[in-house]
C-alpha cells in the first residue's frame, strides 16, 4: 500500500479505499475493469427485494448467504462508525462545497469509473453464433442430413443443404441479436440524476458523473444516486426495502454508530444506492460508486434473475408448441406415406426435416419480441417511456385513464388573473399581464400580495433568469411587478415552515417582525382551510371585523365566481405570532385566483380516446367549480353536475361498493388527495375497468403500482413515481397518452398481421407436400426450396410487417378485452383464405406443368410461383383492413425486405452457382407474366375480403361510449 491510489496530491495516508487493494478476493476489485457500459442501475431495478428475491426464487441459500456477505463488507461498514469530519477528511472533500479540484475529479472518475452498473462481459459473438447451430434440433437433424448426403456420395444435395443451414441460422442469429440489443437499449431510456455540489455550486447532474467524495443532495421522492455517508439529515426517512426488504422506511442521522459491525439496516447515518426518500430531504458525502456500493455488490445476482416474459410472448410460445407438435405429426405422416410409397428414404428425410424447419415459427417469438422492443423505442420518440414491456399489451386494453388536472391536462405555468380583498365586498379586480397597476393599490391588496411573498419557496435561478419551484408559488412572486411592489423576503430571517402538500393543501411560513423579537406567519392555501383559522378580516372602513357567518358566506360565493373560469384558488391569511404545529386566529386576508390554461391538443386527445370507448377521468385538488370549468374547457362529458362530479369528502363518506357504484358516471373528483387514488382505482377495477392513472408525488405511488398502467411525470415527478410506474411521460402531457395507447394498439395488431402470413405460407407448405404425397406425385418443392421459403416466412419480410406504422384508425376500436385471444376469428378466416389461394395456384401450376414429365423447369416454375404468392400475401397482410393503395409505400422495412427476396428468387434462378444449388433453370419473360398474374389472385382476394369487410361495419365511430 504504498502508492495511494486514491489521493494523487497524496498528503494523507487514511486511505478510505486502502482495504479494497488489500484484498485480493474483495468483491468490489472487479470494478477496476468495469470500463465498458452498456447497462445502468435502471436494469435491476424491477425487483421489490433482493434478499427475499434471491431466498424465494433463483437463489441458493448459499447465494444469499454471500450476498449478505458481501453487503456487510460494503464501504459503508467503515464510515458509518466515523464522524462526519473525519469522512470529509478521508475523502478530501469539503462538507458545504464539496470537491473543488476538477484535476482531482479527473483522477477520480479515471480510478473509479463511471457510476452506473453494467453487467458482467457478455459471451463472445462468434461463440453465441456457433451455438445456435447445435441449440436447436432442426437444425441438428439438417446437419445429419447434409453429413448423410455427403456420405452417400449425393455431393450436390450435401452442399446445398450446408449452405441452407448457413443461411437459416445466420438470419436467425441476426434477428436474435437485433431484439438483444433493442431490448438494451431500452433500459437506458430514463436516466439517473443527482443534485452535486462542487466548488460551492449546486447543479443537477446525470448520476453517472459521481465519483467518491461528491457532496450531494436529495429531497422527498428522490433515488439516492450512490452509497453516501450523511452529514445532514432533516426529517430525512428512507425507504430501503428494495435493498435490504425492510418495507418500514428507515430515519436517518449524522452521528456515527458506535456499535461494531453493525449490519446493513442499522447504519442509520448512511443512504444506499438505490434507495427511495420518503419524506425529509438531507444532504451527504459520497462513499461508494458503482460496484462499491451494497446495491452494486448484488447487483449481478438480480441481473441474472431471468426477465418474465410478456402474457404474450407466452401465448406466442405456446402456439409455437402447439403448431410444432401439429406440423410434427403430419409431417411423420407424410414421410411413412412416402416411405410405403417406396421413395427413397434419404430424400423423405430430407424433405420431412425441411419441411419440419419451414412450417414451425421457430422466428415468432424473437419476431415479438422485437417489434414489442422496436414499438417500445418508437413510443419513447413520442415522449412516453414504457418500463416493461408487457405494458404494451395493457396498453391497448385500457378502457378508463384517470389523469392530474395541473401539468397534464393543462400546462402547469400559472399566471395571476383576479384578485379580491373583503374591502371590495362583490367587486372584484382582474389583472392583465404586463400592465400596471401601480395606482391601484390599496393597503388591503398590498396586504394580500405580499402574504403571497412571504408564504412563497420560489427560487429565482440566476442562469435561467427566471424563477423556479412551484409553479402556483412562481405565479405570486411575478404578480408583484405590476404593482411596483418587489420581492422583499429576503429582509426578514424565516422562522417556521409548514410545506404545502397535496394533503395538507395550505402552506404557512413564520418569519420575523422586522425587529427580530416578534415573529408573523403567512399562511396561504385551498380557501375552506384557510377560513378554517380565520377569526377575523378588515372591512371597507379599515375596521377589523371578525369573520361572521355571512361574511364566510360571501367569500365562499366570491371564490366561486372567481372559479368559474377555471381559475385556481388561494386563499391567504396572516397572523401576528408563530405557531407550533398548525396556525390558528389568523386574519384573513383576500383570495387570488390563477389561470392555467389546457395544453393545446388535450381537446382532441379526449375527443380521439372517447371515440374508442376510453373514459377519461380527470382528478384535482383543485374546488369543484374550477375543475369543473376546466372539465368543459376541454370537452369533458359533465352534463349532470350533480353526478358527474365528485368531491373527496364525498368519497370519504362513501363504502367501497357505494364508490364502485357511482363512479360510472363521475368524470371529475375535486378537492382529493392522493390517498383517494387508491380507493378510485380500487372502484373502477372492482367494476372490471383496466385503468391508467397518472401521479407523480410520492403518496401517488401506491396507487401508480396499483393501476393497470401507472403513470408518472418524467418532469415534475419524484424519482418514487417513476419507480412505481410502468410508464413515464417525458413531456408530462396528456395527450402522449393517446399515442401510447395507439402504439400498443398498433403493436398488437401488427403482431396479429406478421401471424396471419407466416401461417397462411406454413399451412400452404405443409399442404402442398401433403397433396403430392397422397397422390403420389414427385414432391413440387426440394429440400432447398422449402428452406428458401423459410427464410423469407421467418425472417425480414416477416419481422418488417412488425413494424407496420400505426394506422391511427385503431383509435376508433374499443378497447381489447384482457382475455381476447392474439388468434381470432378473423385472423384465422384470413390464413385460411390466402392459404387456399396458394395452394390452388400452386398445384395448378406444378400439375400444368409436369404433364409432361418432370423437369427442372416443373419446379423452377413451381418454386417461383411459391415465393410469389408469398410476396403477395405479405402485401396484404400488411394490414387487416386497410387496402393497399391506402397504405400506399410507407413501411420502408416492407419495400426493401420484399425487394430483398425477389433479388434473392432472381438469384436462385438465374445466377448459375444458386441454379445448381436450388435445381432450378431460367425463366422466360412470358413465364413470369404468367405466374405474377397467377399469384396476385391472393392479394387480389384479400383486397375483396377488405372492401367488404368495409362495406359492412359502416360507420366506424359507432362503438359504444361510457355507460
Ligand atoms: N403552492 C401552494 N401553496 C398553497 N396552496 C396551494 C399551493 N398549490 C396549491 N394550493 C392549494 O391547494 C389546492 C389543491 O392543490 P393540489 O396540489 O392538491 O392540486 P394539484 O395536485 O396541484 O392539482 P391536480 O391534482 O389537478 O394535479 C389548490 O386549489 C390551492 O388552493
Ligand atoms: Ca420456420
Amino acid at each position: 500500500m504504498a502508492d495511494n491510489p486514491y489521493m494523487n496530491s497524496g498528503q494523507t495516508s487514511n486511505n478510505p479505499y486502502s482495504t479494497n487493494f488489500e484484498m485480493a478476493s474483495n468483491p468490489f476489485s472487479s470494478s477496476m475493469e468495469m470500463v465498458n457500459s452498456t447497462g445502468t442501475i435502471g436494469n435491476a431495478r424491477p425487483g421489490a427485494s433482493i434478499i427475499s428475491g434471491s431466498s424465494d426464487n433463483s437463489g441458493t441459500s448459499e447465494d444469499s448467504s454471500a450476498t449478505t456477505q458481501r453487503m456487510r463488507n460494503s464501504i459503508s461498514a467503515k464510515y458509518c462508525t466515523k464522524s462526519v469530519e473525519e469522512t470529509a477528511n478521508d475523502f478530501g472533500t469539503d462538507i458545504h462545497d464539496g470537491l473543488s479540484s476538477q484535476q482531482e475529479i479527473t483522477y477520480r472518475r479515471s480510478i473509479y469509473g463511471k457510476n452506473e452498473l453494467t453487467r458482467e462481459e457478455e459471451e463472445w459473438m462468434i461463440i453465441k453464433f456457433l451455438s445456435s447451430f447445435y441449440s436447436d434440433p432442426m437444425i441438428m437433424l439438417l446437419i445429419a442430413s447434409a453429413l448423410i448426403s455427403f456420405y452417400m456420395g449425393n455431393i450436390d444435395d450435401g452442399i446445398s443443404i450446408t449452405s441452407a443451414i448457413v443461411i437459416v441460422v445466420t438470419v436467425g442469429f441476426v434477428q436474435e441479436y437485433r431484439s438483444e440489443k433493442s431490448l438494451e437499449a431500452l433500459n437506458q431510456l430514463v436516466p439517473e440524476m443527482a443534485h452535486l455540489t462542487r466548488n460551492g455550486a449546486t447543479e443537477t447532474v446525470l448520476a453517472s458523473t459521481l465519483v467518491p467524495g461528491d457532496l450531494i443532495h436529495f429531497a422527498v421522492g428522490d433515488r439516492i444516486p450512490a452509497d453516501v455517508r450523511l452529514t445532514e439529515a432533516v426529517h430525512l426517512t428512507i425507504d430501503e426495502s428494495n435493498l435490504t426488504g425492510e418495507t418500514r422506511p428507515v430515519t436517518k442521522f449524522t452521528a456515527p454508530i458506535t456499535a461494531l459491525n453493525s449490519p446493513i439496516s442499522k447504519r442509520n447515518n448512511i443512504a444506499l444506492m438505490g434507495t427511495l426518500v420518503r419524506d425529509g430531504h438531507g444532504t451527504g458525502i459520497v462513499i461508494g460508486t458503482s460496484r462499491q456500493t451494497a446495491f452494486g455488490s448484488v447487483f449481478d445476482m438480480m441481473s441474472s434473475i431471468e426477465k418474465p416474459k410478456t402474457p404474450l410472448q407466452n401465448a406466442m410460445d405456446k402456439l409455437g408448441k402447439e403448431l410444432s407438435a401439429f406440423s410434427f405429426a403430419v409431417i411423420g405422416v407424410i414421410g411413412l406415406i412416402g416411405l410405403a410409397q417406396g421413395r427413397s428414404w434419404l430424400d423423405v428425410f430430407q424433405v420431412s426435416v425441411s419441411l419440419a424447419v419451414a412450417a414451425i415459427p421457430e422466428g415468432l417469438p424473437i419476431i415479438v419480441a422485437v417489434t414489442l422492443a422496436l414499438g417500445v423505442l418508437r413510443m419513447a420518440k413520442q415522449k412516453a417511456i414504457v418500463k416493461r414491456l408487457p405494458s404494451v399489451e395493457t396498453l391497448g386494453s385500457v378502457n378508463v385513464i384517470c389523469s392530474d388536472k395541473t401539468g397534464t391536462l393543462t400546462q402547469n405555468h400559472m399566471t395571476v388573473s383576479k384578485l379580491w380583498t373583503p374591502d371590495m365586498i362583490t367587486e372584484h379586480m382582474d389583472i392583465i399581464q404586463y400592465k400596471d397597476y401601480s395606482s391601484q393599490l390599496t393597503n388591503p391588496l398590498q396586504t394580500l400580495l405580499l402574504t403571497g411573498c412571504f408564504c412563497n419557496n420560489a427560487k429565482y435561478s440566476v442562469e435561467k433568469e427566471k424563477f423556479e419551484g412551484n409553479p402556483t408559488d412562481i405565479a405570486l412572486i411575478e404578480c408583484l411587478n405590476s404593482f411596483g411592489l418587489s420581492d422583499v423576503r429576503s429582509s426578514r430571517q424565516r422562522v417556521n415552515e409548514l410545506p404545502f402538500n397535496s394533503s395538507r393543501k395550505y402552506m404557512a411560513i413564520s418569519v420575523d417582525d422586522g425587529d427580530r423579537r416578534n415573529t408573523v406567519t403567512f399562511i396561504k392555501g385551498a380557501v375552506e382551510k384557510i377560513l378554517g383559522m380565520s377569526k377575523t378580516y378588515v372591512a371597507k372602513n379599515g375596521e377589523i371585523r371578525p369573520l361572521s357567518d355571512k361574511s364566510r358566506k360571501l367569500i365562499y360565493d366570491m371564490a366561486d365566481k372567481l372559479a368559474e373560469d377555471g381559475l385556481r384558488v388561494l386563499a391567504m391569511a396572516k397572523s401576528s405570532s408563530g405557531f407550533d404545529t398548525t396556525p390558528s386566529n389568523s386574519q384573513f386576508c383576500g383570495l387570488v385566483g390563477m389561470n392555467d390554461p389546457p395544453r393545446p391538443c388535450v381537446r382532441e386527445s379526449i375527443a380521439s380516446l372517447m371515440r374508442g370507448g376510453v373514459h377519461v377521468i380527470m382528478i384535482t385538488g383543485d374546488s369543484e367549480t374550477t375543475a369543473l370549468n376546466i372539465a368543459n374547457k376541454i370537452g369533458m362529458p359533465v352534463t349532470d353536475p350533480d353526478r358527474c362530479v365528485l368531491s373527496g369528502d364525498r368519497i370519504d363518506a362513501m363504502s367501497e361498493e357505494a364508490l364502485s357504484e357511482a363512479i360510472q358516471y363521475v368524470s371529475v373528483f375535486a378537492r382529493t388527495t392522493p390517498e383517494h387514488k387508491l380507493s378510485i382505482v380500487r372502484a373502477l377495477q372492482m367494476r372490471g375497468d383496466i385503468v391508467a392513472m397518472t401521479g407523480d408525488g410520492v403518496n401517488d405511488a401506491p396507487a401508480l403500482k396499483l393501476a393497470d398502467i401507472g403513470i408518472a411525470m418524467g418532469q415534475n415527478g419524484t424519482d418514487v413515481a417513476k419507480e412505481a410506474a410502468d410508464m413515464v411521460l417525458t413531456d408530462d402531457d396528456f395527450s402522449t397518452i393517446l399515442n401510447a395507447i395507439q402504439e400498443g394498439k398498433g403493436i398488437f395488431s401488427n403482431i396479429q398481421n406478421f401471424l396471419c402470413f407466416q401461417l397462411s405460407t406454413s399451412v400452404a407448405a405443409l399442404t402442398l407436400v401433403a397433396l403430392a404425397t397422397i397422390f403420389n406425385l414427385p414432391n413440387p418443392l426440394n429440400a432447398m426450396q422449402i428452406l428458401w421459403i423459410n427464410i423469407i416466412m421467418d425472417g425480414p419480410p416477416a419481422q418488417s410487417l412488425g413494424v407496420e406504422p400505426v394506422d391511427p384508425e385503431v383509435m376508433q376500436k374499443p378497447p381489447r378485452s384482457r382475455s381476447d385471444k392474439i388468434l381470432t376469428l378473423v385472423v384465422i378466416k384470413r390464413v385460411l383464405q390466402s392459404a387456399a389461394f396458394i395452394i390452388f395456384g400452386t398445384m395448378f401450376v406444378y400439375i400444368r406443368e409436369m404433364s409432361d414429365s418432370i423437369t427442372r423447369r416443373d419446379t423452377t416454375m413451381t418454386f417461383t410461383c411459391f415465393v410469389l404468392f408469398d410476396m403477395f400475401n405479405a402485401l396484404s397482410c400488411r394490414s387487416q383492413t386497410k387496402s393497399t393503395f391506402e397504405l400506399g409505400m410507407s413501411n420502408k422495412m416492407f419495400n426493401a425486405a420484399v425487394g430483398g427476396s425477389i433479388i434473392g428468387q432472381l438469384c436462385a434462378i438465374y445466377v448459375p452457382f444458386f441454379q445448381s444449388i436450388f435445381q432450378t433453370e431460367a425463366l422466360s419473360l412470358k413465364d413470369w407474366f404468367v405466374l405474377i398474374l397467377l399469384a396476385s389472385s391472393v392479394w387480389i382476394a384479400d383486397e375483396v375480403r377488405k372492401y367488404n369487410a368495409h362495406k359492412h361495419s359502416g360507420n366506424l365511430t359507432g362503438y359504444s361510449t361510457w355507460v
